[in-house]
C-alpha cells in the first residue's frame, strides 16, 4: 500500500505539491492525473525517497522509501525512462540491475521478452533507443525484483498504440495479483482504460479522488439491437424504463448486466451495450487544463 499524508513541497515561493493526501490499495490501479506542471511528478518523486517533502509523508507498506532494505524488490519505480546509461545495452541495464537487487539473471531474459524487446533490440546501446524502446525497457526494469508495488510516472509516453493496449494489459494483470499501481498521466483517456482508482491533482491540490464509480458517474446503459421495439417491451415488461435516442439506440436506467440477461431471456440480439457515463471526471479535468494549470497534450 501506497500512502501518502500531507505531502508538500515548495520551491522558493511557489508550491509546487500542497497538502496532498491520499492511499492506493493493493489490488487497484490508481491514475493519477493531472495537466503538465500539475505536481504528479515531485509527489512521486517523494514517495520514492528523490525529493526532500518541505512537510508530510509518504510511506509504502507503512516505511518511507529510503528504509525499505532492498527496494526494488519491493516497489517498481519508473520516473524517467531515459534515465540510464547511454552505452550499456538494454542486456547489460538489466542484468547489471539484477545483480544489485540479488535477483537470478534468467529472470533478465524472462522480463525482456514479456516487454518485447527482441534478441536484436537488447544488443543495442541505450543511447540508440526510441522512446518507446526505453519505456518498455524502464517497465521491465521497474518489474525485475518482483515488487508488489509500482509506480510508474507516464510511462505510455512515446510509445505507440499497440505497446499502450500492452502495457494496460500488464498493468490490470499485476493489480489483478494483488498488486499495487500508481500511474500518472496527463492524458485522461489513456489513464480511464485501466485505473480502477482516480486522484486528481491542479496547482499541486489535489481537486478529486475517489474510486472510478464515483468519479466517471453511471446514468445507466446505452443498448442498441436489430429490434428496438421487441427489446423495449421486454424491457417494460421487467419493470425498467426505456428511452429512444435520436440514433435509434436506448437508455435504460439499469446496469449492462441487466439490460443483457433481459434481452437474453428474449432471444435479442444486441449490437452495443455498455454503461453511459455522465463524464465527471472529464468536466473536472477539463475544468482544469481550460484553467490555465496547463494544457493536455502529447509529449
Ligand atoms: N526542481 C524544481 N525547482 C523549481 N520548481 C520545480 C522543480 N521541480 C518542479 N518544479 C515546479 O513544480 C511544479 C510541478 O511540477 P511537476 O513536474 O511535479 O508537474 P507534473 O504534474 O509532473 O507535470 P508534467 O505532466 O508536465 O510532468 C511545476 O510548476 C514545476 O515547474
Amino acid at each position: 500500500m501506497i500512502s501518502v499524508e500531507h505531502l508538500t513541497k515548495r520551491y522558493g515561493r511557489h508550491n509546487a505539491v500542497d497538502d496532498v493526501s491520499f492511499r492506493c490499495e493493493p489490488g487497484t490501479v490508481t491514475g493519477f492525473l493531472g495537466p503538465n506542471g500539475a505536481g504528479k511528478s515531485t509527489t512521486m518523486r517523494m514517495i520514492c525517497g528523490l525529493t526532500p517533502p518541505t512537510a508530510g509523508t509518504a510511506t509504502v507498506d507503512d516505511r518511507p522509501y529510503r528504509q525499505l532494505a532492498n527496494p526494488g524488490r519491493e516497489v517498481g519505480v519508473l520516473l524517467d525512462a531515459s534515465a540510464q546509461h547511454p552505452g550499456r545495452t538494454g542486456r547489460e541495464t538489466l542484468t547489471l540491475s539484477a545483480r544489485l537487487m540479488g535477483v537470478s539473471p534468467t529472470r533478465v531474459d524472462e522480463l525482456l521478452d514479456l516487454v518485447g524487446l527482441d534478441a536484436a533490440a537488447t544488443r543495442r546501446r541505450f543511447g540508440g533507443y526510441s522512446l518507446g524502446m526505453r519505456q518498455r525497457l524502464g517497465l521491465a526494469h521497474a518489474l525485475l525484483g518482483d515488487p508488489h508495488v509500482l509506480i510508474l510516472d507516464e510511462p505510455a509516453n512515446g510509445l505507440d498504440p499497440e505497446g499502450i493496449f500492452w502495457m494496460r494489459g500488464v498493468l490490470r494483470d499485476f493489480a489483478d495479483r494483488g498488486g499495487t499501481v500508481l500511474l500518472s498521466s496527463h492524458l485522461l483517456r489513456e489513464v480511464e482504460a485501466v485505473a480502477d482508482h482516480f486522484v486528481v491533482i491542479g496547482g499541486g491540490r489535489i481537486v478529486g479522488a475517489g474510486p472510478r464509480e464515483d468519479l466517471l458517474g453511471s446514468s445507466g446503459t446505452r443498448v442498441r439491437t436489430l429490434d428496438p421495439q421487441r427489446l423495449t417491451a421486454a424491457l417494460l415488461a421487467a419493470d425498467v424504463a426505456v428511452s429512444r435516442t435520436t440514433d435509434g439506440a436506448l437508455t435504460v436506467p439499469a446496469d449492462a448486466e441487466t439490460v443483457g440477461r433481459v434481452a437474453a431471456a428474449a432471444g435479442i440480439v444486441l449490437l452495443e451495450l455498455r454503461p453511459v457515463t455522465d463524464g465527471g471526471l472529464e468536466r473536472l479535468f477539463l475544468s482544469l487544463t481550460a484553467s490555465g494549470s496547463g494544457q493536455e497534450t502529447s509529449r
